[in-house]
């Protein structure tokens, strides 16, 4: 048996960041930014009215009140997106609204509420021939000036960030449509075995829902990767076969499930192993023991092949330990030398009720996490089992309760009430 940390490091060693190429910015959420963003348009492009109302000269009605308004001309209007440019004269306005450009002449607006106008549309929308101002208005009265937020050439989005959605924003607004990243991975999701059948549909005896494919197609998105269900395949080689041949081409990884361990008909392990680019080995971890990691080639490219062990909750812990870590460093979230940047966040959580451990191998057990009511300095979280039944990796309807993986050193073998134990966050 190896170590976890063995194990993991064969994977990175395997697994690089996925090459940046330009998507465009509705395909680019949660993905690093391989180039900064440099703005190629001012923000704003041109100088607008901050306003629905009337673009004016302001020297012109520097003596309006409500009392005594100034009338001026209204000679044209200027809805947003209008590409006119009406020359404002002594005496004469031009209606504009919010966004629209500063007409020629005018250096001030004055809001629709501050002149004889109706505000808003429908009936008294119709332009008007003439409009009293009832308000001065300063030069440069609510109008917004081009370039006031960001000028051409200035970086406006840092290379290396985790896109935003306002990141688009700013990377839309300052004139691109596509950007350079390293794109969402996509991870192939193929579940192996002769009892499994869609969820939901009718079980014959001795079958059972296929729940690994969606657990692991939902972890794939929730890290950002793009999962492609590849389905399940009987426990027959060929058909297994087939089916990674066909897929290789659409996929940058692949998550295989069961069929790995010593059984008569663990096709995984039938049809991978003797390929010699994946490597079928024992991890001391409870659960999770039977690993198969190697790197099937398609093209010129390398495509990272995890074969987790059947049991659900097997394939939950292998997923966090091993496939999240990878898929972080093909993201270009995280690296080898930051192992934080690997993995979901750990925290310190009090014991409150005990298991029982397996003798020689890590466990990563499912805990439930409640507050502490507690102040006294000890950690603010209370872990207990998730499931009566202990860590049986079977117990897989048990792990939607859990909040946690407790992380018990090989040696330990049991947790008692009061012990303080590590617990990784996971989804
Ligand atoms: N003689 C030995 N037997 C087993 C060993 C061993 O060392 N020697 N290891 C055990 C451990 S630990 C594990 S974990 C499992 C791993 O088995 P496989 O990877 O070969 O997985 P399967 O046999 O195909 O399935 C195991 C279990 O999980 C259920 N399963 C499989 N796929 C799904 C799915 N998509 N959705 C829901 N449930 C699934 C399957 O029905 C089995 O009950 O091997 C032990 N045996
Ligand atoms: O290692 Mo297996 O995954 O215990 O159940």
């Amino acid at each position: 048996m190896i170590t976890v940390e063995e194990h993991r490091a064969a994977v990175l060693a395997a697994v690089s960041r996925l090459p940046a190429r330009r998507v465009p910015l509705a395909e680019a959420l949660g993905c690093v930014l391989a180039e900064d963003v440099v703005a190629v348009l001012s923000v704003p492009p041109f100088d607008n009215s901050a306003m629905d109302g009337y673009a004016v000269r302001s020297e012109d009605v520097a003596a309006a009140t409500e009392a005594e308004p100034v009338r001026l001309r209204v000679i044209a209007d200027l809805p947003a997106g209008s590409g006119e440019r009406p020359e404002v004269l002594p005496g004469t306005a031009v209606r504009i609204m919010t966004g629209a450009p500063m007409p020629p002449g005018a250096d001030a607006v004055v809001p629709v509420e501050r002149t004889d106008q109706p505000a808003g549309p429908g009936a008294g929308s119709a332009l008007p021939d003439v409009v009293a101002i009832q308000a001065p208005a300063a030069p440069g009265a609510h109008v917004r000036r081009a370039g006031d937020d960001v000028t051409p050439g200035t970086v406006v989005v840092p290379a290396g960030i985790e896109l935003r959605p306002r990141d688009l924003s700013t990377a839309a607004s300052t004139g691109h449509g596509s950007l350079p990243v390293h794109p969402r991975a996509r991870l192939g999701v193929l579940s192996t075995g002769s009892e499994l059948v869609d969820p939901g549909a009718p079980l014959a005896h001795g079958q059972i829902p296929d729940s690994n494919t969606t657990m692991v197609a939902a972890l794939a998105e929730t890290l950002g990767v793009t999962p492609v269900p590849l389905g399940a395949v009987d426990d027959d080689p060929d058909a297994l076969r087939r089916r990674l041949q066909d897929s290789l081409a659409r996929v940058d990884a692949i998550v295989t499930t069961g069929g790995v361990s010593a059984g008569a008909y663990d096709v995984v392990k039938e049809v991978l192993a003797p390929l010699g680019e994946v490597a079928f080995t024992t991890v001391a971890m409870q659960p999770g023991k039977p690993q198969g990691f190697g790197v099937l080639h398609e093209d010129g490219r390398g495509v990272p092949i995890f074969c987790l062990p059947g049991n659900p909750v097997s394939v939950f812990v292998s997923f966090v330990v091993f496939v999240e870590p990878a898929l972080r460093v093909m993201a270009g979230r995280g690296t080898a030398e930051a192992p934080q940047t690997l993995q979901p966040v750990l925290v310190d959580a009090l014991v409150g009720e005990g298991w029982r451990c397996p003798p020689g191998r890590r466990q990563y057990m499912p805990v439930v996490l409640d507050d502490r009511p507690e102040d006294d300095g000890g950690p603010y979280l209370l872990a207990r089992p998730a499931s009566r039944g202990g860590s049986g990796s079977h117990l897989v309807a048990s792990l939607a309760e859990a909040d946690a993986l407790a992380i018990v050193d090989a040696e330990v073998q049991a947790v008692t009430e009061g012990d303080v134990v590590t617990v990784m966050m996971v989804p």
